[in-house]
């Protein structure tokens, strides 16, 4: 039996021709994503199976459980690593005169699936994935996928994978008529007893390219709103629409026209920044799981601990969401309260979250398992947690609280039991001082809502193990979060470069501008939700308490002080008088907007704010002027990218990576500008450099508009490219 195997840079292929069992296996893709080597192997095994007359049918599958990644992602923005057209072959295999069974086990995603379309009939086991992701890369199916998809699905179901680029699993993909059929068993032996099955039938009505588009009653008025509906979703990213575009193409051309226009569009996306961007972005949170610290501990060394039952403390925002977190993914829980009336209340609220989730999941192969206590018990009772493997504290923000609570973990839980605080600012070494095991402490920063937002800081402290570090990484991946190491400093990493930004928008707001303005400009650059809606939705009291804390506002501030003055530096009051007005936001219908009720979502501009703000001017003798949105923009983000450099240049992340990997997880930052620091990279850091030298000028009694030292040595340098500029941080200048 010959056996020929073909090795290209990412993928390995191999064909074994079986003359006697009529069949041509290709192995397309193993774990590697499609190469050029892949594509030309493939096209020469269909050669050789078409001019074999002992060859009756031919079966497609991958290597090692899994059909295909698609193509290498590297290969979009390095020329020279593309391999040839994959199109060109997904039609070779659909002209096949002998029928071609795909065999999909594990993924088949983008230029994978894209050949599972060439087929003639496709068959998965029941645990394979399929999707066509190349939205999320800032792309489009580009080997013909947008035309033969719903030419096979229909446009809706079509539209709704391609424009969302979400993978589907076996289950749905036959409901949808994607697939034949699913097995739970061999999945490559049951594709080579289809295809002796087919052999000899005929193959036209199994040609997808020969197919019509499924009509739909009132296709023009589903266009019409779809697209309506991607341009909103996508707020300023071009991959959704174009995806649309070529959709609605097949619904209006003839095929070969239809894939004129899909690599037309596919070229215009290949060519895009936000191409570029989004796909720095999947490499980016793949890297930071490559975590280290200055002091050598790292993701290579470092073991987790395994975290068989964990307990939350504090059912409040926060911690309800993160017990929510761990029970989705089957961790038994111990929930734990201060009092009855808060433990009550608390377990309402998780319980009402665990049956959304669960009717969310309905239909699934997953059931949530929420109400024997075995899994979930709530309790007012610290001896529960004798044996957890993993504590996390989720109280309210503050010290004394929080170290009272550790110091009583210290001496409650089993040695070895790691001890973790929600804390979204505070010292994770002061913490851990309160217990006699600093080398378990560690933070885990979640983000609101917990069960649903993807990211997760982790800030280890002076004493913080590198096992620590790794079980908390691993957790971050048992609740399908991304993980990102950081530092410990106020506000770590991500609240820490968001100070500027808001103190930017408050200021603004003192010199002429209006909340919906600048929310305005920014929900125009891509955030999901502006800086004074955010503030609204968090609660104004939140940061009060906090500034309190600080003796910045309140009863500890020194008698005498400037009202728009601290140490030295500008302060705006405006935040705190709005609470000392009684407005916090959307739980009391007011705040920097005002709400129809009380926890009502509807932000309208209010005129009591617009006429507290010109009254506010004239105490204070400040000159209203027009700010427009190109200042709105540069001073709120780039006094955020700065404060990032000087987070690099200190070593509290380790890269710029991270810093857009936090943002774009947990701050709703446009993914399709990378993040912040690609974002900067981008713009290019001279402009950045230059733009922070006028505002710095016109405002210098602000400290977080004065460049930071790092950005002036790289611009000093010469612009390198983002992956280059951590070369640049010369060992003394870093902290740790
Ligand atoms: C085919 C022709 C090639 C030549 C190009 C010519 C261009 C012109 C022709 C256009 C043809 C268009 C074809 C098609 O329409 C376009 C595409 O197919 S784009 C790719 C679409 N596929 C995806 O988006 C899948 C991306 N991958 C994933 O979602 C996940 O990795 C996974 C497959 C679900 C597996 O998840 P995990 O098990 O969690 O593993 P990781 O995510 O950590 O991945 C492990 C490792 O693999 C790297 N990797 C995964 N997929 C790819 C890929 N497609 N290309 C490159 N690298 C990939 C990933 O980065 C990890 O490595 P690390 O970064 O950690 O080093
Ligand atoms: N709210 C957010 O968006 C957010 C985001 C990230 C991090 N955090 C941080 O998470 C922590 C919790 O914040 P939150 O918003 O959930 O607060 P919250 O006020 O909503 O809830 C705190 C809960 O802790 C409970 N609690 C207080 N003392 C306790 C004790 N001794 N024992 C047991 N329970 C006790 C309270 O009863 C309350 O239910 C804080 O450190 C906060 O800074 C909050």
């Amino acid at each position: 039996m010959p056996r020929f195997t073909l090795t290209g840079s990412h993928t390995s292929l191999s064909l074994d021709l079986f003359a006697d069992l009529h069949k041509v296996k290709a192995l397309l893709a193993s774990a590697e994503p499609v190469s050029g080597a892949v594509l030309q192997a493939l096209e020469d095994g269909l050669k050789k199976a078409g001019a074999d007359s002992s060859v009756k049918a031919v079966m497609i599958c991958g290597e090692n459980g899994k059909f295909s990644a698609g193509a290498d992602i590297r290969g979009f923005s390095a020329p020279k690593k593309r391999g040839g057209a994959l199109g060109p072959i997904v039609s070779l295999i659909e002209s096949s005169e002998k029928p071609v069974v795909a065999a999909i086990e594990g993924v088949a995603l983008g230029g994978g699936l894209e050949v599972a379309l060439g087929c003639h009939y496709r068959i998965a086991h029941a645990k394979a994935r399929m999707g066509l992701p190349e939205v999320t890369l800032g792309l489009l199916p580009g080997a013909e996928g947008t035309q033969r998809l719903p030419r096979l699905i229909g446009v809706p179901a079509a539209l709704d994978m391609i424009t969302t680029g979400k993978h589907i699993p076996a289950t749905e993909a036959l409901k949808l008529g994607l697939v034949d059929e699913i097995v739970e068993e061999n999945t490559i032996e049951a594709a080579i007893r289809l295809a002796n099955k087919v052999i000899g039938q005929p193959l036209g009505p199994r040609r997808l390219s020969l197919k019509p588009v499924p009509k739909l009653p009132n296709m023009e008025a589903f266009l019409r709103d779809a697209a309506v509906r991607v341009k909103r979703q996508a707020r300023g990213c071009l991959a959704p629409e174009l995806c649309f575009q070529a959709v609605r193409a097949a619904t209006e051309l003839p095929f070969a026209e239809g894939l004129r226009r899909e690599r037309e569009l596919f070229q215009v996306l290949l060519s895009s920044g936000q191409a570029r961007a989004l796909q720095y972005a999947f490499f980016a949170e793949r890297a930071v799981h490559r975590w280290a610290t200055p002091t050598g501990a790292s993701w290579s060394s470092a073991a987790p601990q395994p975290v068989r039952r964990a307990a939350v403390i504090g059912l409040g925002t926060m911690g309800r969401g993160i017990v929510t977190s761990l029970v989705k993914a089957n961790i038994p829980v111990v929930a734990l309260e201060q009092d009855l009336e808060y433990l009550n209340k608390g377990r309402k609220a998780v319980m009402l979250l665990l049956e959304r989730e669960a009717m969310k999941m309905e239909g699934g192969a997953q059931t949530l398992d929420f109400h024997n206590p075995a899994r979930l018990q709530f309790t007012v009772d610290f001896d529960l947690l004798r044996d957890v493997d993993l504590v996390i504290e989720a109280v309210f923000e503050n010290m004394a609280l929080k170290k009272e609570i550790f110091h009583k973990l210290s001496k409650i839980c089993k040695p070895g039991a790691l001890l973790c605080t929600n804390t979204s600012a505070l010292n994770i070494d002061e913490i851990a001082s309160a217990t006699s095991r600093p080398q378990q402490v560690i933070g885990t920063h979640f983000f609101s809502p917990a069960h649903v937002m993807r990211l997760l800081e982790i800030i280890y402290g002076r004493h913080t193990s590198p096992s620590a570090i790794a079980t908390a990484m691993q957790l971050a991946k048992t609740l399908k979060k991304v993980g990102v190491v950081v530092g410990n400093c106020f506000g770590f990493v991500g609240n820490r470069m968001m100070f500027p930004y808001v103190e930017q928008a408050v200021f603004l707001l003192e010199e002429g501008s209006r909340p919906e303005a600048v929310d305005q400009a920014l929900e125009d650059f891509g955030f999901k939700i502006g800086p004074f809606r955010m503030s609204d939705l968090a609660g104004l009291d939140v940061g009060w308490r906090s500034r309190q804390g600080q003796g910045l506002t309140g009863p500890s501030l020194p008698a005498g002080t400037p009202a728009r003055q601290r140490h030295g530096q500008r302060y705006s009051p405006l935040p705190d008088l709005l609470c000392e007005h009684g407005r916090f936001g959307q739980k009391n219908a007011k705040g920097w907007y005002q709400y129809e009720k009380a926890g009502g979502r509807t932000a309208t501009p209010d005129p009591w704010l617009h006429n507290f703000l010109s009254q506010y001017r004239d105490t204070h003798g400040i000159k209203t002027r027009f700010i427009d949105q190109e200042e709105i923009l540069e001073r709120c983000l780039f006094s955020l990218i700065n404060e990032g450099f000087a987070v690099l240049a200190e070593g509290i992340a380790s890269g710029p990576e991270h810093l857009d990997v936090i943002y774009v997880n947990g701050y709703g930052w446009p993914k399709h500008t990378g993040g912040p620091m690609f974002y900067a990279s981008t713009v290019g850091l001279p402009r950045v450099l230059a733009k922070l030298q006028k505002y710095s000028e016109a405002h210098p009694d602000v400290p977080r508009l004065r460049p930071n030292a790092f950005l002036k040595k790289l611009v000093a340098v010469g612009n390198p490219p983002i992956k280059e500029w951590m070369s640049y941080l010369s060992q003394q200048s870093a902290k740790l």
